[in-house]
């Protein structure tokens, strides 16, 4: 079996050695250009049009990260991207949901404690205890509810909040409320005070976290985007944030990455900034997932992880 890897920043050398303890058997090289040697496997991440150009007898192209909307959108531009026929599969996990976890939990727990607040008065030099807010006016509400969004739903529900999620399809998740589809999201915002966003970023979820949206959710609101800067739309969010409608904001994925000096996100009081560091790739639980799913194609069997690339995620 060969097996080809390309990535514009992660240490090539380091993940062949962990594959090649995974898969003894397998030849495994980095690609390089000119390189159109024998391929069975592909593991990328903003691949070169050359790389997989007419490579037809692939078995999978594995993306190297669980969100594939930058391959899809080079994809529809250039149709040579991936070759025809071949299954694209992303990762399922692999260490991402329990970084989502941390991170929701932590900034709900922030909100919730009220930290911001205590935050601006003692840069005030304030010596003021606050009330408590009451669990049952914390409904958290998650938007996409799959492989991260059901994990993270799971954990604050273990922190004691009204838990709900929205999907395309309903969700069985313990204590958590399902809602699915446009004709339920009015119902799902309605009383929410955290907005945690999940979904993949797919032509029908662009610009979702909209004016119309935000002015749905409870009154001093929370929005936390950990999924694609582009569900949100910024101008909204800070109309939002300015005319109290939202209490604050934190934001891992922006539009434009990095996110230009001049954006005034930076400088909002009210708005808190990581530079897409929510969930990172993990080599080894990367490495295992790849290697157990070849094993199980090479069995002919079908495992989990395939992207649709008609729906997008
Ligand atoms: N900031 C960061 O560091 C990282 C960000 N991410 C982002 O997180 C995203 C989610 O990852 P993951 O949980 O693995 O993805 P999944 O594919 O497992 O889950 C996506 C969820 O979104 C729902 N969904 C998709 N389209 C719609 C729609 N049109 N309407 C309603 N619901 C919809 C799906 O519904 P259904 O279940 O019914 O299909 C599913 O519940 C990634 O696509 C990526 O963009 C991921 C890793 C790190
Ligand atoms: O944003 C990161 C990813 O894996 O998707």
């Amino acid at each position: 079996m060969d097996i080809i890897f390309y990535h514009p920043t992660f240490d090539a050398n380091h993940w062949i050695s962990l594959l090649q303890r995974q898969l003894p058997q397998a030849r495994i090289r980095e690609w390089r250009s000119g390189d159109n040697g024998p391929a069975d496997y592909a593991l990328v991440w903003h691949p070169p049009v050359e790389m997989l150009r007419g490579r037809t007898g692939l078995k999978a192209v594995f993306a190297l990260g669980a969100g594939v909307d930058s391959i899809l959108s080079k994809l529809k531009k250039d149709p040579d991207l991936l070759p025809a026929g071949v299954p694209l599969f992303r990762l399922e996990d692999t260490g991402m949901a329990e970084q989502m976890q941390e991170y929701a939990v932590s900034q709900v727990l922030h909100w919730f404690r009220r930290f911001d607040d205590y935050q601006a008065l003692k840069l005030q030099a304030k010596w003021e205890p606050l009330a408590d807010y009451e669990r049952e006016d914390f409904t958290i509400g998650i938007l996409g509810a799959g492989v991260l969004g059901g994990k993270v739903a799971e954990s604050l529900v273990g922190w004691g909040f009204p838990v709900r999620c929205w999907s395309r399809s309903h969700k069985n998740y313990s204590g958590v409320k399902s809602f699915a589809g446009r004709e339920e999201l009015s119902a799902f915002a309605n009383n929410t005070r955290v907005l945690i966003n999940l979904l993949p970023n797919t032509p029908e979820t662009v610009g979702i976290i909209n004016s119309e949206l935000v002015n749905q959710l409870a009154d001093n609101a929370y929005v936390l985007n950990l999924a694609r800067g582009v569900h949100l739309v910024e101008d909204d969010l800070l109309t939002a944030l300015d005319s109290g409608k939202l209490k604050g904001a934190m934001l891992d994925v922006f539009s434009r990455e990095p996110l230009p000096a001049e954006s005034p996100l930076w400088r909002h009081p009210r708005v808190a900034i990581t530079p897409h560091v929510a969930a990172v790739t993990r080599p080894a639980q990367a490495v295992e997932f790849i290697s157990s799913t070849i094993i199980q194609l090479d069995k002919g069997q079908h495992p989990t992880g395939q992207v649709d690339l008609q729906r997008g995620y």
